[in-house]
């Protein structure tokens, strides 16, 4: 099957065993929250709000940090390659002592900087500016109280540095992305001094000076949230101003768009003036709504860019999605196994034969061979990549996870 495989794709001017080498140039940040439902360490934390929602209630959600890790290295027993963990700053290890989020050091992170070093993994971090009552007004780095937004812009300042620490120690830049809620319900009459205090705050968290190699900083756009359906202080052209003029990548989040739009079309389009993208790959159904990633055409279309522009070095991919109505293990490995099925697909176009029917106006080529490959044996050569890794191929992986189920999560109350 495998030398079938081979001789199909060459046909089409591709080498299977170069696509699925080149595959190890794409790690996945894979995020943490989706194995606690975004609950987080914290003794004192309130309630998640800032429009976040988890609905579900499937038993055996990580109740600890351990808990935690223990359920990310059964993920990654079933997910081909290296990859990188994308935490928060609510999954803080601070012992019996809750400790204020404007006082967190890498020290209360320490335990997963060892974890990380010890999976060879690199870390991704973001500062949490939800679930916590000087939040619950829908306002953080925008509040119009300065006490309000001197908590969170001091958060975000803590943040940076225990993300410097963790690209030191982990010898791979940590991404620290600021995403916050802010925004109103109903239709505000000032919809400039939050923006203005936004900018302002964010000017004051990145005014310390961090060294590149160890920490990049990202800024989160959004349409809206829950409870700010009319108004969103961080919307995509205050921060694809913000980052253009400031040099900071800037996050997509595939589900933070009009469902109409697609990042696949924007990755370009904002690389013409960024230096470099953050994804949050999810999966909006008819709202911002994290499903778990699946083999859609729009996560085909955005590895393409990413594969077609050369990419590679300037887009980091991130997902985001919790659902708490599957297991939770399981919703990892479904979500980055298909982001990872879409970038291997991506590396088998035909690209050659797809430019020169292009540039030669061919559109009927173009739009054939662009059918034909769907049906190309993208599965054989996913099987070989997954035995290259050493991990189990498509329908043998999900009996590693019920095992684990069956003898860990299942036995947590
Ligand atoms: C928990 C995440 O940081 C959060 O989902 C954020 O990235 C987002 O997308 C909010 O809608
Ligand atoms: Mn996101």
């Amino acid at each position: 099957m495998l030398d079938y495989a081979r001789e199909r794709y060459a046909a089409r001017g591709v080498d299977l065993d170069a696509a699925v080498a080149a595959m190890d140039a794409f790690p996945v940040s894979i995020h943490c929250w989706q194995g606690d439902d975004v609950s987080g360490f914290e003794s004192d934390g309130g309630e998640l709000g800032g429009g976040l929602a988890v609905t579900g209630n499937y038993p055996g959600r990580a109740r600890n940090a351990d808990e935690l890790r223990s359920d990310l290295e059964a993920a990654l027993r079933v997910i081909p390659g290296q990859h990188r963990l994308n935490l928060h700053a609510i999954y803080a290890e601070t012992g019996t002592k809750p400790v204020g989020r404007d006082r967190l050091s890498a020290e209360h992170f320490s335990r997963w900087i060892d974890w990380a070093c010890s999976q060879r993994i690199g870390l991704d971090f973001n500062p949490s500016y939800f679930a916590h009552p000087l939040a619950a007004s829908g306002m953080t780095l925008a509040h119009a109280d300065t006490s309000v937004r001197r908590f969170w812009i001091d958060h975000g300042i803590v943040c940076r540095r225990i993300a410097a620490a963790m690209g030191a120690a982990t010898g791979t830049p940590c991404i620290t992305n600021v995403w916050v809620p802010d925004g109103m319900k109903d239709t505000p009459v000032d919809r400039k001094g939050p923006r203005e205090r936004l900018a302002d705050s964010l000017d004051a968290i990145f005014a310390e000076t961090l060294d590149p190699a160890h920490q990049l900083d990202a800024v989160e756009c959004k349409l809206f949230g829950i409870g700010a359906e009319s108004y969103t202080v961080g919307s995509h052209e205050f921060y694809l101003g913000y980052a253009a003029s400031r040099g900071k990548l800037l996050c997509l989040d595939t589900g933070h768009f009009h469902p109409t739009e697609v990042v696949s079309d924007k990755l370009s389009a904002v690389l013409q003036w960024i230096p470099e993208v953050l994804l949050h790959v999810s999966r909006g159904v008819r709202w911002d709504s994290d499903h778990v990633v699946t083999l859609s055409d729009e996560l085909r279309a955005i590895a393409c860019e990413l594969v077609r522009g050369g990419y590679g070095e300037r887009v980091h991919i991130g997902l985001d999605f919790f659902d708490a109505t599957i297991h939770r293990v399981a919703a990892w490995a479904i979500g980055v196994r298909a982001t990872q099925k879409a970038l291997l697909a991506a590396l088998l176009e035909p690209i050659t034969e797809l430019r020169n029917a292009e540039s030669t106006g061919d559109y009927t080529a173009r739009l054939a061979l662009l059918e034909d490959h769907k049906t190309l044996p993208l599965g054989v050569a996913w099987d070989h990549y997954c035995e290259l890794k050493g991990v189990p191929r498509d329908g043998d992986w999900l009996v590693e996870v019920q095992r684990y189920e069956h003898e860990v999560t299942s036995q947590r109350d």
